[in-house]
C-alpha cells in the first residue's frame, strides 16, 4: 500500500513519514527531496528561478511520474493536494492522510525551523500567524480529502497507525 502523508508546512509530513515507514519497513520517499535531486537546486531557488506556476508543475509531475515501491510512505509538499488534480490522483493511489494542526501551533514551529520555505517570504510572529490562518483556510478544503484525518499535537507513530487503522 502506498500512503501520502499531506497538511500545511510544518504540520510533521517529513517527520512522521520517516518514522511510520521505519517502524513498518517501508519504503520513505519526500517528493519535495525528489522535486530538489531533479531540479538539481533547493526549492528556494526553484522559486525564485522559475517562479511559483513552474513549480506547481513540477511538483504534479514528480508526484505522478515518480515510481513508488509497492509498500511506500510518502511525504508530500505542503500545497501539493491544493493544485491540479493532485488530490484524487493520491486517493485513488494509495491512501492519504491529513495531520491537521492549528495556525499558532503551525506558527510556532515554523519560526524555530531552519528549511526555507519561499511561502512564507521570512513572515515571523502575527504576521506569520495571520499568513497561515488565511492559507489554510484556501487549503483546508483539499486537505480534508484525505481518507483519513490525524490531529498534529502529541504526535506518536502508534497515534498514526490508529488513525490509519492499521494496528503496529
Ligand atoms: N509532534 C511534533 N512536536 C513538535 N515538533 C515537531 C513535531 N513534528 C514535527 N516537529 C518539528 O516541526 C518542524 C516541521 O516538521 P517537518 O519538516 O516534518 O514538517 P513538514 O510537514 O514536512 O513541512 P514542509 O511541508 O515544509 O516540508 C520540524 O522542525 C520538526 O522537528
Ligand atoms: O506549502 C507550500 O506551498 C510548500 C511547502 C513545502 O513543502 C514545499 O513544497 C514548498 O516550500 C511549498
Ligand atoms: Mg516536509
Amino acid at each position: 500500500m502506498k500512503y501520502f502523508i499531506v497538511g500545511f508546512m510544518g504540520c510533521g509530513k517529513t517527520t512522521w513519514s520517516r518514522k511510520l515507514a521505519a517502524k513498518w519497513g517501508y519504503e520513505f520517499i519526500d517528493l519535495d527531496h525528489v522535486l530538489e535531486a531533479k531540479a538539481g537546486m533547493s526549492i528556494a531557488e526553484y522559486f525564485s528561478s522559475f517562479g511559483e506556476d513552474a513549480f506547481r508543475q513540477l511538483e504534479s509531475q514528480v508526484l505522478k511520474e515518480t515510481e513508488y515501491a509497492e509498500n511506500t510512505v510518502v511525504s508530500t509538499g505542503g500545497g501539493l493536494p491544493c493544485f491540479f488534480d493532485n488530490m484524487d490522483w493520491m486517493n485513488a493511489n494509495g491512501k492519504t492522510l491529513y495531520i491537521k494542526l492549528s495556525p499558532k501551533t503551525l506558527a510556532g514551529r515554523l519560526e524555530n525551523s531552519k528549511t526555507v520555505r519561499p511561502v512564507l517570504q521570512g513572515k515571523k510572529g502575527d504576521e506569520l500567524v495571520e499568513f497561515i490562518t488565511g492559507k489554510l483556510a484556501e487549503r483546508e478544503s483539499f486537505y480534508l480529502k484525505a481518507s483519513n484525518i490525524v490531529e498534529g499535537i502529541d504526535m506518536s507513530v502508534e497515534k498514526l497507525e490508529e488513525a490509519l487503522g492499521v494496528s503496529g
